[in-house]
């Protein structure tokens, strides 16, 4: 993943599929890659092939119930290996923190606001809202976080794609939504966020924000006809992210932030493992000079540390100490 440059021996692509979910936020991305795509290589033919996937299927239970991470990209990684796609775009978010067998992530684009954001049509923010108020989110980060600052609130679950979402809340489910900002800006959705949660308390996921296209270990020249893609301080922060959570068993069943900035080689990051209820919380900040995507995996794993000895372990249901 390291490599950005385009080796020069390397024939252009003639024709590339990209698999991607069908939902308008995941096809949105496709079309993005798509036309980066098309930039770079303009002769090439570049289809998107849409697929539903068992997380799309699923919307009655929270995520971290029903398989967490992996619901969204089984799907996608089956076309590439029929050989019915060539990539698979996928929310980093959504990608597992352990590739499976025979796949790699191999490329990182740059990162969308990475922040939650709150979206209502009656408050202006968070601390607008009254006793009682209902908040809908799925997510269980955002939930002990919410849960331990503003206790005098309704946590209702949240699932189903954005546009779904923003529904419930439009007809009255909920007095407030959290989402992912990025989701918001991308489908045009920016002008219904009344304010951004702040990085503290309010640390997002790992890979929050950022695009990650998925192809075969066995194909190294997709690798790298995807490489100009690649955005260096994306790719920095998220691999630090990465390595927290990867390090914390990488699951949703478990409330877990990580992220990171990185600006002119100093990178900094602020991780979180906590309780859904809020009562428990383990932060972790990390501060270091990165060159590299080994220098940002080494900051990760000092946070990872910081966080489990403080005792994060047993915050986490099933990991392997
Ligand atoms: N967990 C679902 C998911 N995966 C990616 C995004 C939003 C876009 C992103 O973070 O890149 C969302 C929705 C949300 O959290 O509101």
């Amino acid at each position: 993943m390291s490599q950005t440059t385009n080796s020069p021996s390397l024939a252009a692509p003639k024709r590339l599929v990209i698999a991607s979910r069908e939902s308008r936020l995941a096809m949105w991305q496709a079309e993005h890659v798509r036309d980066c795509l098309k930039k770079l290589y303009p002769d090439c033919d570049v289809q998107i092939l849409g697929m539903t996937t068992r997380g799309d299927q699923i919307l009655d239970k929270a995520l971290s119930k029903v398989g967490g991470k992996g619901l969204f990209v089984k799907e996608l990684e089956t076309a590439l290996e029929d050989g019915r796609a060539d990539l698979a775009v996928h929310s980093l978010k959504d990608v597992p923190m352990v590739m499976p067998e025979g796949f790699d992530l191999s490329c990182v684009m740059a990162r969308e606001d990475a922040r939650d954001a709150f979206v209502s049509n009656d408050y202006a923010s968070l601390e607008d809202l009254p006793k009682g108020a209902i908040v809908g989110t799925s997510s269980l980060r955002r939930e002990s976080v919410l849960r331990a600052k503003l206790p005098h609130l309704e946590i209702h679950p949240l699932r189903g794609n954005l546009d779904t979402r923003m529904g419930k809340l439009d007809r009255g489910e909920y007095q407030a939504i959290i989402l992912a900002a990025a989701g918001l800006k991308r489908l045009g959705l920016e002008s219904r966020i009344r304010a951004y949660l702040p990085y503290d308390p309010y640390t997002p996921a790992a890979g929050q924000g950022a695009l990650g296209i998925e192809t075969l270990s066995k194909h190294p020249n997709i690798k790298q006809w995807l490489a100009p893609l690649n955005d260096l301080p994306t790719l920095f922060s998220v691999s630090a992210e990465r390595m927290v959570s990867r390090q914390l068993g990488g699951s949703c069943e478990v409330p877990l932030a990580a992220h990171a900035v990185w600006d002119q080689s100093q990178m900094q990051i602020r991780s979180f493992v906590a309780s859904v209820d809020g009562k428990a919380i383990c932060i972790a900040n990390g501060n270091a000079q990165v060159r590299s995507i080994e220098d940002a995996e080494a900051l990760g794993l000092v946070v990872a540390k910081d966080l489990l000895a403080q005792g994060a372990a047993d915050l986490i249901p099933k990991i392997a100490k």
